[in-house]
C-alpha cells in the first residue's frame, strides 16, 4: 500500500513558539483585568519557510467571508504584507477621521503584550486597510463594506523581504478569555494555513464580458470641457477628474487570479487587494503616497502622463516630449510644490529634485519627482497620510475650491478609488499608496477606475483618451 508522503507544514508551531504565545496570551488577560476588562492585543511572530507567499497563503487559507489584505511590489526586494481575519475593526468617517483611526491604533499598542520588534517591515502586530477618497467616504450600496476610514488588525499577518517571511498571530484578550482555549484556536489556525501559487486565469473563460461606461464618453468630456472653462476663468489651477467603466462577466471574477496577473505584469507597481465581503478592492498602483521609517518619509509626486510604444526609439521620444511638456510640467510641480508645503511644518528638511524624471509602467510612462522628509517628530504613517490625502494627483490645487466640484463634474462616488490603502505596523511606521489604477470587483462586476489632471491647456477628447490608456492597466485582464 502506498504511504502518503507528508512534508511538515511551513506555518507548524515549535514546542517554544506555542509556550511563548501562550505567555504573551495569559499576560494580555491579566493587563486586561488590571485596565477594567477592556480587551488587550496579545501577538507573536515567528520566521517560516522562505518558499511562502504571503499573498499565495492568504487566498488559499481564506474562510469564507473573512476579510482579507494584500499589498505587495516585487520589484522592491519582493516586498510583500498580506493579513487575513480581523480581531478589531478601526474605522471613522469625517474630516478627522486618520487622526481617529490612529489614535484608536496607538492605544490598542499601548497595552499590547507583543514580541520586540523582529523580521521585515510589515512583520509584528499591523493594522490593513485604507482610506475612502472623501471624509464622508463612498455612499452608494457596492461601497459598504469600505469604510471612509477602515484599518483592519488581522489575526495572521504574514510579511516578506528577500528570503525572510514572518507569520504574527495576533488576538484580543479580555479579562474572561481563556489563554489556553485562545492558543488552541491560533495553533489550529495555523495549521489549517497553506501556501500556494496564486491561482491562474482561466484562459478560455464561457460567455462573453460585456465593457461598458457607468456614464457616456461624451459625459466625462463635457466634465473636462467645463473645468477647463473654470480654470480660464481663475477659479481653481488644476482638478483631477475620474471615469467609471465597468466589466460585467459571465462569472465572477478572480481577484486572486487577476493579482497574480498584475503581478507579473506591473512589478514596479503597489500591488494590493483589500478583501471586504463579497468584494475585492484590487490595484495595481504606481503612486506611493507615503511610507515612514523612524524619522524618514518618502513619497512621491506623479502627475503628467503620456502612452508608451513597442518600437524603443518612439517610446524614448514619447517621454522626452513628456519631459519638454510645459502642460504636463506644470501639471506635476502643482503636486511637487503642495506636497512639499504639507510635510514641512513636520520636517528638519524636506528634498525634491529639481526636475521631474519620468517613469515607466508596461502600458504608460509619467513624471514623477520623488520626495524625502526628516521629520521632527515621529508622527505617525496614518495621520502623515491624512496630511497628504489628496495630493493634486488625485485632487485639485486649490484643493478647497476643487473638493466640491470633483463629484459635482464627475457624477461619481469614487469611494476608495484614489484613496490611500496600506498598512502601518507596531512603531506607527508604514506605507500608504494611492488606490490608482484600481477596480472593486463583486461577483461578475468589476467597477475600473481612472482619472486625469486637467489643466488650463488640456484637451477633454486628448483626457478622454488618456483615461483609456490609464484603464488598459486593467481591463485586459478583467475581459480576457
Ligand atoms: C488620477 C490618476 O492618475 C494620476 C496620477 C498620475 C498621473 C496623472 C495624470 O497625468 O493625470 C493623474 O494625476 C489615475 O490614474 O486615475
Amino acid at each position: 500500500m502506498a504511504v502518503a508522503s507528508q512534508t511538515a507544514s511551513p506555518f507548524a508551531l515549535s514546542a517554544d513558539d506555542r509556550a511563548r504565545l501562550l505567555r504573551r496570551l495569559q499576560a494580555a488577560a491579566r493587563r486586561a483585568a488590571g485596565k477594567g476588562g477592556g480587551p488587550v492585543l496579545a501577538a507573536v511572530s515567528v520566521r517560516v519557510d522562505a518558499t511562502v507567499d504571503p499573498a499565495g497563503t492568504v487566498v488559499a487559507s481564506r474562510r469564507d467571508g473573512e476579510p482579507w489584505f494584500v499589498m505587495e511590489q516585487p520589484d522592491r526586494d519582493g516586498s510583500a504584507v498580506a493579513a487575513l481575519g480581523c480581531i478589531r475593526a478601526l474605522e471613522a468617517g469625517g474630516p478627522d477621521r486618520f487622526s481617529v483611526v490612529a489614535r484608536r491604533w496607538r492605544e490598542i499598542l499601548a497595552t499590547a503584550c507583543v514580541d520586540p520588534p523582529a523580521g521585515p517591515r510589515g512583520s509584528g502586530p499591523v493594522a490593513v486597510g485604507g482610506f475612502a477618497f472623501a471624509d464622508r467616504g463612498g455612499t452608494v450600496p457596492h461601497w459598504a463594506g469600505y469604510a471612509p476610514a477602515s484599518l483592519h488588525v488581522p489575526e495572521v499577518g504574514l510579511a516578506r523581504r528577500g528570503d525572510e517571511v514572518w507569520m504574527t498571530l495576533g488576538a484580543m484578550v479580555g479579562r474572561d478569555d481563556d489563554p489556553a482555549a485562545l492558543l488552541d484556536h491560533l495553533v489550529g489556525r495555523t495549521e489549517a494555513l497553506v501556501s500556494r501559487p496564486l491561482p491562474l486565469l482561466d484562459p478560455d473563460p464561457v460567455g462573453r464580458h460585456q465593457v461598458v461606461g457607468a456614464m457616456p464618453p461624451e459625459h466625462y468630456v463635457g466634465a473636462v470641457a467645463r473645468a477647463v472653462e473654470r480654470i480660464r476663468a481663475g477659479r481653481l489651477d488644476k482638478i483631477v477628474l475620474a471615469r467609471e467603466v465597468q466589466v460585467h462577466a459571465s462569472s465572477p471574477h478572480e481577484a486572486a487570479a487577476v493579482l497574480g496577473v498584475l503581478r507579473e505584469a506591473f512589478p514596479s507597481c503597489y500591488l494590493f487587494c483589500v478583501g471586504r465581503g463579497d468584494s475585492t478592492f484590487i490595484a495595481a498602483s504606481p503612486e506611493l503616497l507615503i511610507r515612514r521609517d523612524g524619522l524618514r518619509a518618502g513619497t512621491l509626486a506623479l502627475a503628467g502622463s503620456t502612452r508608451r510604444s513597442a518600437d524603443p526609439a518612439v517610446d524614448d521620444h514619447l517621454g522626452e516630449q513628456l519631459l519638454q511638456s510645459a502642460k504636463d510640467r506644470g501639471e506635476q510641480k502643482i503636486v511637487t510644490t503642495r506636497i512639499v508645503r504639507a510635510l514641512r511644518p513636520h520636517s528638519v528638511w524636506v528634498t525634491a529634485a529639481d526636475e521631474p524624471e519620468v517613469v515607466r509602467m508596461a502600458n504608460i510612462q509619467h513624471l514623477a519627482t520623488p520626495i524625502r522628509a526628516q521629520l521632527a517628530s515621529p508622527v505617525p504613517a496614518v495621520e502623515l497620510a491624512g496630511l497628504l490625502h489628496p495630493t493634486p494627483a488625485v485632487g485639485g490645487e486649490p484643493l478647497a475650491v476643487a473638493a466640491p466640484m470633483i463629484p459635482e463634474l464627475e457624477g461619481l462616488d469614487r469611494g476608495w478609488y484614489a484613496g490611500p490603502v496600506g498598512w502601518t505596523d507596531a512603531h506607527e511606521d508604514g506605507e500608504f499608496c494611492v488606490a490608482l489604477r484600481s477596480a472593486l470587483l463583486t461577483g461578475p462586476v468589476a467597477r475600473c477606475f481612472a482619472g486625469v489632471g486637467v489643466v488650463a491647456d488640456s484637451d477633454p477628447a486628448a483626457e478622454l483618451a488618456e483615461t483609456e490608456i490609464k484603464l488598459q492597466a486593467l481591463l485586459p485582464v478583467l475581459a480576457l
